[in-house]
């Protein structure tokens, strides 16, 4: 079956161009204009963007042990419904993914249910060094360690576990950096005044720029010292973007830096409005943070965008602050959410595709992804700009039914996803089936 791409407007590798795009058996088999038509499914891309599929190197999907939030099946869906045909899922479920077999049964969930590509980040604790040995590199994306507490309870504080940690794997490190000794005491400070309700506007305040910034800056300086290969998730503050590079290609940097969709988007003057439906960890900070990230992004000291696309219930959410989960479900509007800020002016579409969608297959050394080239995987995106659309309960997909972006309206709109040379989505609809993959790795 051959599927044809027609008066597509692509971006890709720094490029925006006039092209059609052929699909044979999964794979994009030419790129040209004018490509003959004759024995081609035919989709008319006159007027609309096309981009690689996205890779979300962060993600929560729940499952398994926390299925009332999320599923594979669910949020894999909601993420081809927003451009995101491939994502590397967190190992805070339950059980925990810290040994050889967990995982596995990830992989196995996955292959049985998910609309998206998919691996996984295995998980290092305080007493798992001789499992993590074991991860072959190539079988799944990395290592994700929480170096400050966050949902899931697999908080490493164990510094000689860290060095150890450190010095001796081979997996990319990807680490949640925010320092526990400082939120705890800045917790406690807030609950001697106000009990468990603490407005949620402090909660950038508990989770301190101090936090993460002793907590990032710690990890660089371990990950310097030993050679690892370190990725810092979702800073937050402008002050952290100092500690990473950008004299230096990415294929060359040991030590690369990612920033989430809701840093960039949203700021402290937001928590009166939205309260504790954005409480994430890391909390949400100044505008002047939000600034600082654009900046780093901008001028490659910041590697990739993602979402930490992380679900809870809106019951769970709305909770007072003690009780209320961090983590939001970003999957489905993050793509129309970053074709927002190029609307405004903040981003180009190819930087924005930098970032999105080629550096994460850069950055993981995902083979045959995150660009438009002959003999990769069909894995693509049409977007519409200009079809405005607000959020509303009625057009979300997430298991949990919310979203922090629900009233906002968006310009632009995903209008056709492909995974493997599959159509997935097609205006506003799944088209039924499933053709996701595991991802494999170039290492
Ligand atoms: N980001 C969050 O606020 N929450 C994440 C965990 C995490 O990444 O910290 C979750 O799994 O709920």
């Amino acid at each position: 079956m051959k599927t044809l791409i027609k008066n597509a407007t692509a971006v890709n590798e720094f490029r925006i161009s006039e092209t059609d795009v052929l699909i044979e058996n999964g794979m994009i088999s030419r790129i040209d204009r004018d490509i003959d038509t004759s024995g081609c499914t035919v989709i008319d891309a006159e007027g609309k963007y096309l981009f690689p599929g996205v890779i979300d190197d962060q993600v929560h999907f729940r499952e398994p042990g926390l299925t009332h939030k999320a599923t594979i099946a669910s949020e894999s869906r909601a993420a081809i419904a927003g451009g995101i045909t491939s994502y590397i899922e967190m190992p805070n479920t339950n059980p925990q993914t810290t040994t050889i077999e967990k995982l596995e049964e990830k992989f196995a969930i996955a292959a049985g249910t998910s609309h998206a590509n998919y691996s996984f980040m295995f998980g290092g604790t305080n007493d798992n060094l001789e499992e993590v040995l074991r991860v072959d590199p190539k079988s799944c994306a990395g290592l994700k360690l929480f170096l400050g507490s966050s949902t899931g309870n697999m908080l490493v504080d164990d510094e000689k576990t860290l060095e150890n940690i450190f010095s001796s794997t081979p997996l990319i490190i990807s680490a949640h950096c925010e320092d526990e000794a400082t939120i705890k005491a800045n917790l406690e400070k807030y609950k001697a005044e106000y009990g468990d309700d603490i407005p949620v506007k402090f909660h950038p305040a508990i989770r301190s720029e101090e936090a993460c910034y002793l907590s990032s800056s710690r990890a660089v300086a371990l990950a310097e010292k030993t050679g690892a290969r370190l990725h810092v998730f979702h800073l937050s503050t402008a002050r952290e973007t100092g500690l990473f590079r950008n004299d230096i290609p990415l294929r060359e940097k040991k030590i690369t830096a990612e920033v989430c969709i809701h840093h960039l988007w949203f700021s402290d003057e937001d928590y009166d409005n939205k309260g504790t439906l954005i409480k994430w960890n890391p909390a949400v900070k100044t505008s002047a943070d939000r600034k600082g990230l654009w900046q780093a992004l901008l001028d490659d000291s910041i590697d990739v965008i993602a979402t930490d696309h992380a679900p809870h219930t809106l019951e769970e959410k709305q909770n007072v602050y003690t009780g209320a989960p961090s983590g939001g479900p970003l999957v489905q509007h993050a793509l129309t959410a970053m074709l927002e800020t190029f609307h405004q002016g903040k981003i180009s579409l190819e930087k924005m595709v930098e970032k999105m969608c080629h550096n994460p297959a850069v950055l993981f050394q995902i083979s045959k992804r995150g660009f438009i080239r002959e003999g990769y995987h069909a894995d693509l995106v049409l977007a519409d700009l200009d079809s405005p659309n607000t959020v509303g309960r009625n057009n979300i997909w997430y298991k949990c039914g919310w979203s922090p972006f629900e009233g906002t309206t968006f310009r632009s709109a995903v209008t056709h996803t492909f995974v493997n040379g599959n159509l997935v989505f097609d205006n506003g609809k799944f088209t039924g089936g499933r053709h996701a993959m595991r991802l494999e790795f170039d290492r």
